[in-house]
């Protein structure tokens, strides 16, 4: 069966731009004019040309630019808006003038105080006057959804008679239902005897977040151009968005089997500029374009989509220019996902490094919203440091501030013992390590301390590295976590644990012997719900 073709009106210069938030510059809008020639729109509402100097002259610009486009410019139904709409497009391999009236008695009454004779009256001879400049006209009846079904037939059916190329019947106040774009489009279809003689059009606001079921429904009714911007932005809640109707028509062709001009998979590109020339990203959970509209978090989800992305995904990412589908790890991971990112990432590992590997994971995504590779690489290569244990870390608490002497009351597990010492420093870090100092009693200079920020974002892990000696040499320590005065401990306690290790030998021998430095590195990676599950500990003794 043949297809419908459906017109694709864009409206992101004109309607988009009238949002609070999305003014653009003559450049912007040009390099966004040939973007949306890339994607495939059929019509491109550059601006409204009287509305200043730099809209007509963005217009204008535009109407010169594009080839492959037919270039609209919006006017009022005046001939002095009309005329310099026409000034505006002229120059566009395709020109078209969209005028335009509003017909509903509200609009009539109290914005244009007009009667219905008279709006009537103008509509025709203001299609008349542009249709002298133009063949390509468009009319729109503003508020056409709350206009009286009968008159708005009149109008329909006069200003088809005067000329109108395309004759569109908005909701401007994003006020109708799917069920009301239905009965109006089927009406007019029905009743307006020489309807053929034109295209009807659907420009729906989304104040009840219908703009997209209801330009589905008024094409399914008949209408045959639907008006659209990048993103949905446009007055108010914005209108319909051209990605989201495009997709819905494509990926239910059974039911809305339309063919059409766009090419989906510069969707992506074309919101990215949106985005990039405004400064205003869509929201992550906005349908097609939102970062998270082909992201997986959820274990059972990633499972699934590794089985068969069918499982979970409507439509391909590709299919919208996205990249790929995004698996991403947080705290609602499972297993599989898990270990197949550590192997994305060259990770060849065993059963049981996995499972406790997978522990310390789930731990980490407690404190941190989204785990990046670099997260995973710090978790898998601090795990495989090998280090002594012997002194753990079990809590801490920190005092510090501009006019106060730090203090840090640190508890330390030996074994089945927990040993906790209050030190005051010059800075919390310095508090902390005296602290641990006092617990194990064995006295150590701190010689190097450095500390960078091993991931991204502000949830990023800090990873200290510290150097101690005590008499017998020089010990290294490395701790990663997202709390820095967390991972000056841990560090700490790497190189205090190598140190006590190596002393312990010494001694085992039957003296200390003097060491040259023994150059250990020695990793260690917390996390604060390893600690909650320890709080129930009881400390046992203070030394
Ligand atoms: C539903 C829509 O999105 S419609 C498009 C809305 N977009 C815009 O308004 C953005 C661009 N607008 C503008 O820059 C200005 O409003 C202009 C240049 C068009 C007009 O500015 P001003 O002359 O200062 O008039 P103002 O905006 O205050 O008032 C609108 C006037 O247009 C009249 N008007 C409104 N719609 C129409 C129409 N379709 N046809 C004829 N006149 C109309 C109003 O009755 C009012 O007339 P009045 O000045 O005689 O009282
Ligand atoms: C001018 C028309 C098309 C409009 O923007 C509306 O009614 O919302």
């Amino acid at each position: 069966m043949e297809k419908d073709r459906i017109y694709i009106f864009d409206t992101t210069l004109r309607d988009g731009e009238q949002a609070p938030g999305y003014s653009m510059n003559l450049d912007e809008k040009i390099r966004m004019a040939l973007q949306l020639e890339a994607l495939g729109v059929d019509i491109l509402e550059a601006g409204f040309a009287i509305a200043s100097p730099g809209d007509f002259a963005s217009v204008q610009a535009i109407s010169k630019e594009v080839k492959d486009v037919t270039v609209a410019s919006l006017s009022r139904a005046l001939e002095k808006d009309i005329e310099v709409a026409w000034e505006a497009v002229k120059h566009a391999k395709r020109p078209r003038i969209h005028t335009f009236l509003a017909t509903s008695d509200l609009h009539l009454k109290f914005k244009l105080k007009m009667n219905r004779e008279d709006a009537l009256k103008r509509s025709v001879a203001m299609v008349k006057f542009a249709r002298n400049l133009t063949d390509d006209v468009e009319f729109s009846l503003e508020d056409a959804t709350r206009t009286d079904i009968d008159y708005l037939c009149k109008v329909v059916e006069e200003v088809i008679k005067a000329g109108a190329s395309v004759v569109n019947l908005p909701d401007t106040v994003g006020y109708a239902t799917p069920d009301d774009m239905t009965r109006m489009i089927s009406t007019v279809m029905n009743k307006v005897p020489n309807v053929d003689k034109a295209i009807l059009a659907v420009h729906c606001h989304n104040d009840l977040g219908l703009a997209v079921a209801n330009s589905l429904a008024g094409l399914k009714a008949g209408a045959r151009q639907a008006e659209c911007t990048v993103c949905g932005i446009g007055e108010r809640a914005g209108n319909a968005a051209i990605e989201e109707l495009v997709m819905a028509i494509r990926t239910r062709n059974d039911d809305y089997p339309f063919s059409y001009g766009v090419r989906t998979e510069e969707i992506s590109r074309s919101s990215r500029l949106l985005s990039q020339i405004t400064g205003v990203k869509p929201y992550p959970s906005k349908a097609i374009v939102g970062a998270n509209a082909f992201a997986h978090e959820s274990g059972i989800h990633q499972h699934g989509m590794m089985a068969n992305s069918l499982t979970y995904e409507i439509m391909t990412p590709e299919s919208v220019g996205v990249m790929t589908t995004s698996l991403v790890l947080g705290k609602h991971s499972g297993q599989h996902a898990f270990e197949k990112r550590l192997a994305d990432l060259g990770y060849v590992l065993g059963k049981e490094e996995i499972k406790t590997l997978f522990g310390e994971f789930k731990s980490l995504a407690d404190r941190k919203k989204t785990i990046t590779d670099r997260d995973l690489i710090a978790l898998v290569e601090s795990s495989r440091q090998s280090s002594p244990v012997i002194w753990e870390l079990e809590r801490f608490v920190v005092n510090s501030g501009n006019l106060m002497t730090s203090t840090a009351c640190v508890t330390l597990r030996k074994g089945d013992k927990t040993y906790q010492e209050v030190a005051l420093g010059t800075g919390p870090v310095y508090a902390a390590l005296r602290a641990v100092e006092k617990i194990i009693r064995h006295p150590f200079s701190l010689e190097d301390y450095s500390l960078q920020a091993v991931t991204e974002h502000r949830d990023a892990l800090g990873e200290v590295h510290v150097k101690i000696t005590d008499e017998h040499g020089m010990y290294r320590g490395r701790g990663v976590s997202t709390d820095v005065i967390e991972a000056s401990i841990l560090s700490c306690l790497a190189a205090v644990n190598r140190m006590l290790d190596e002393a312990s030998s010494i001694s085992g021998g039957g003296s200390l012997r003097p060491t040259t430095s023994p150059n250990l590195e020695n990793d260690m990676l917390r996390s604060h719900s390893d600690k909650e599950k320890e709080q129930g500990d009881a400390y046992n003794s203070t030394v």
